[in-house]
């Protein structure tokens, strides 16, 4: 019925004719059932590192059309295509390959089992990417359901939905089939994230095709239901995709990379049962003061505010795992990156609960305010245990000894660093600027600005931020090089990062 559709259709022939012949090729000797299966982990690490790049770079392309308008290419480059783009991008290729790979990693070492179902990890893995370029494609020539971070049409969610199955397959197999009794706290958190992901994904891609032989669709819901619905989604893709997932991550790289113990087990447990059950509740708070029956609005609000709580007892249990430890913060530039990753977390999810009171909601909804909210919880959490992951990885992975470079993770770092704190700083100041010319009263009662002279006056805080977002771009690029050169099994030459404090007095 139209072009995207026919498109999709030859891209499927096409992987399927690869497919066939990679599964005429393949060898067929089966696997040492004691080893691990690292394939998909190793290639997810730099599919991970590609996507990361291409989403930032995309996000500087977003920031500076909301800085300079001209940048707008018609029809395909336009900011409409382009920031669906972007945050898929960055939420489903870059944060979705990160989880993918080191759930693969970390079940198989907490379980000391291989990944159950044999090539069907490489099945989710390609599957996975095949996702990702259906969708991206698809926003580029115009298709979009118009559910933000659920855009893809119909026949893309039931393909996803068939990876997701297969992803759930292979890990919840791994863990049935596991050597080690205890089932470790890191597999909770990576479990929960699959098994709501997969609810989240099916309830929300609920839809009639116009026709099977053709993209559009129509939502099974309307109305005030279909906008509760999305937000149910939109919120606990946060909590599940965006935050129990990367505290599975973290749960297994902060302990091995400190080379301590989890601070507290029994934190552990609390702070993961009272995080699933609240979140579920809080998605209202996307929709206050709209035609959502209030009641549901304040049950929202309350529930963002008790989630306050096992928030930061995972942020508490991240950074207490360096007790005795602390010094090495400053030896060990991925140590800071993760420390860094969980401080942003607890901000993050400190300045969540106070948005989501119905009296400061009405000051920053709608404004860049929410935009600097995202990011420091994208950037700063998301993005920075990501980045300690991939370091933790690489060497080990790859079969090195170590990195090619520390200096150059602490040059990521702190690139990384402005960059986020740049970004979040200016979204603070401009946000809360545009929410108080909003509601600017002179005293006859008009409105003092049009909505013309408050976007106008938005332009320098754009023109910052995309400078901020070329910083944490550059950060990427300095990892992909550092990744690459460790890849190569190159070793740089450079003296050790001793800090003057450090040295013997
Ligand atoms: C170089 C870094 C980045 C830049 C320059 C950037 C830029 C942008 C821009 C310009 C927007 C649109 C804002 C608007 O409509 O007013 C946006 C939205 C968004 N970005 Fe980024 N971004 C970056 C990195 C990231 C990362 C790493 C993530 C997630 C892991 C992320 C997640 C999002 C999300 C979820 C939205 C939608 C926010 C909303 O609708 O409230 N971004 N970004
Ligand atoms: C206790 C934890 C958190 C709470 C209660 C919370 C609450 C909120 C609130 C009230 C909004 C603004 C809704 C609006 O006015 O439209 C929001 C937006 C958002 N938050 Fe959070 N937040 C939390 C943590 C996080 C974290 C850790 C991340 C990222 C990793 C994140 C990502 C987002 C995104 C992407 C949006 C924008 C949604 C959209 O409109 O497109 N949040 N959050
Ligand atoms: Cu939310």
């Amino acid at each position: 019925q139209d072009a995207v559709y026919e498109f999709h259709a030859y891209l499927f022939f096409i992987v399927a004719v690869l497919v066939a012949f990679w599964l005429i090729g393949r060898d067929v000797t089966a696997a040492d059932p004691d080893s691990y299966m690292d394939g998909p982990v190793r290639l997810g690490v730099l599919a991970t590192v590609f996507w990361g790049i291409v989403g930032f770079l995309v996000g500087v392309v977003a920031a500076s059309q909301l800085a300079w308008p001209d940048l707008n290419i018609e029809p395909w480059f336009n900011f409409g295509r382009v920031r669906p783009l972007h945050t898929s991008a960055v939420v489903f290729a870059f944060g979705g390959n990160a989880l993918l790979c080191t759930s693969f990693y970390v079940v198989q070492r907490t379980c000391r089992a291989r990944l159950f179902g044999g090539d069907l990890a490489w099945f989710v893995f390609w599957g996975y990417q095949f996702f990702i370029v259906l969708a991206a494609t698809g926003y580029l020539l115009g298709n979009s359901q118009s559910k933000e971070y659920a855009e893809p049409e119909w026949y893309i969610d039931l393909w996803l939905t068939i990876v997701w199955v297969a992803y759930l397959i292979v890990f919840l197999g791994t863990i049935l089939r596991r050597k080690e009794p205890h089932i470790y706290v890191a597999n909770w958190f990576y479990l929960s994230f699959i098994v709501t992901v997969a609810m989240l994904h099916v309830v929300n891609a609920l839809a009639i095709p116009v026709s099977l032989t053709g993209s559009k669709s129509y939502s099974l819901f309307s109305g005030v239901q279909d906008a509760l619905t999305q937000w149910w989604y939109g919120h606990n893709a946060v909590g599940f995709f965006l935050t129990a997932g990367f505290l599975g991550m973290m749960y297994y790289f902060v302990p091995k990379q400190a080379e301590r113990p989890v601070y507290s087990y029994r934190l552990s447990i609390v702070h993961f049962w009272s995080l699933i059950f609240l979140y579920i509740w809080a998605g209202p708070h996307h929709l206050h003061y709209t035609a959502l029956p209030d009641w549901a609005q304040t049950l929202g609000m309350v529930f963002s505010i008790m989630l306050w709580m096992p928030s930061w007892g995972g942020m508490i249990n991240g950074l207490m795992t360096l007790s005795g430890a602390w010094d090495k913060i400053r030896t060990d530039p991925i140590i800071r990156m993760m420390v860094m990753a969980l401080a942003f977390y607890g901000m993050s999810t400190f300045e969540g609960p106070m948005m989501s009171v119905k009296s400061v909601n009405a000051l920053s909804h709608y404004t860049d305010w929410t935009i600097g909210h995202v990011h420091s919880g994208a950037l700063g959490w998301v993005g920075m245990i990501s980045f300690g992951a991939i370091y933790f990885l690489v060497p080990r992975l790859y079969g090195r000894e170590k990195l090619y470079s520390l200096r150059m993770v602490n040059w990521h770092f702190w690139l990384a660093t402005l960059g986020i704190a740049a970004y979040a700083g200016v979204m603070w100041v401009s946000g809360i600027m545009q929410g108080l010319m909003w509601r600017e009263y002179d005293p006859e009662g008009f409105l003092v600005y049009s909505f013309a002279e408050t976007v106008d006056a938005m332009h320098p805080f754009y023109v910052a931020r995309t400078f901020a977002g070329v910083l944490y771009l550059a950060g990427g690029l300095v990892m992909a090089y550092n990744v690459a050169m460790t890849i190569m099994g190159r070793e740089r030459n450079e003296q050790p990062i001793v800090t003057a404090a450090a040295q013997p007095a």
